[in-house]
């Protein structure tokens, strides 16, 4: 059958990459959570004193962008693909509130979104790949033959972060974690380069009232339809 690719976009933490990497592991397509780049980025800069407090060194990041190298690997325990920084697995380091809190102001940068948008339709150049993030249906892959735009209540979405982040045993209290997801939506769809928004011809999904396989099952539903097309 001739693969296609799958753009899934959406506001943070609404399900996206649950979904993704479900349908993903079931048609035996390539998984890849570009926001897993852009919070690589924002370790990168933090671990190596590109932030003083809030603000960014713009100018030395954009020198080190060339020396940021991020891939990912299939993890056998969990199945899922981790997040490697320059051959180091981040994939813990890089879920965590600080880097959540520091990744919007990082994704909006020109130069960032170049270097990994690049990086991003390389990935993507053989099809067969299922991508999720906030601009994969209209920068990245513009020409994906499905999109679907995924959102939920901000009070939905930083429950089921705090359930996840609890079940962590990670520290973060709800209304962090919900102003956390207000800003960066706020972020991410007022910046210059990209802004998150749905895509013309993307399908709209409000998830907030249904489950991980009620979702699952929509979206496989929507995947055979565009094969049968
Ligand atoms: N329909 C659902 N009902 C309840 N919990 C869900 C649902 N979908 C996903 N979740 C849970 O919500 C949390 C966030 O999901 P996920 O990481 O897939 O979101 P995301 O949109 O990819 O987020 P981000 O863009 O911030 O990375 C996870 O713990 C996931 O298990
Ligand atoms: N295509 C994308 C993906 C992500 N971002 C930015 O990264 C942040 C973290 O992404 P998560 O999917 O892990 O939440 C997100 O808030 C965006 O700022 C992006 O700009 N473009």
């Amino acid at each position: 059958m001739k693969k296609i690719t799958i753009a899934i976009d959406g506001f943070s933490s609404c399900g996206k990459s649950t979904m993704a990497k479900d349908l993903a592991r079931e048609i035996g397509y390539i998984y890849i959570d570009s926001g897993a780049m852009y919070r690589a980025v924002t370790l990168y800069s933090m671990e190596n004193g590109l932030f003083t407090g809030n603000d960014i060194d713009t100018e030395k990041l954009k020198e080190q962008i060339k020396d940021i190298h991020i891939s990912f690997q299939l993890n056998p325990d969990t199945g899922r693909p981790d997040t490697f920084l320059n051959g180091v697995n981040v994939e813990k380091k890089i879920r965590t509130m600080e880097v959540s809190s520091r990744v919007s102001p990082i994704a909006a940068l020109d130069f960032v979104r170049e270097a990994m948008v690049a990086q991003q339709q390389e990935m993507g150049k053989s099809k067969g790949i299922v991508m999720d993030g906030r601009d994969i249906g209209t920068t990245v892959f513009p020409d994906a033959e499905l999109k679907i735009f995924v959102t939920a209540s901000p009070e939905i979405r930083a429950q089921r972060r705090y359930d996840e982040l609890k079940a962590k045993g990670e520290e973060a209290g709800f209304d962090e974690i919900l102003e956390n997801v207000k800003q960066r939506d706020y972020i991410d769809q007022n910046r210059a380069v990209s802004p998150l928004r749905k895509a013309d011809d993307a399908l709209l999904l409000d998830n907030s009232h249904m489950t991980i396989s009620q979702q699952k099952e929509w979206l496989a539903a929507q995947f055979e339809k565009v094969c049968k097309a």
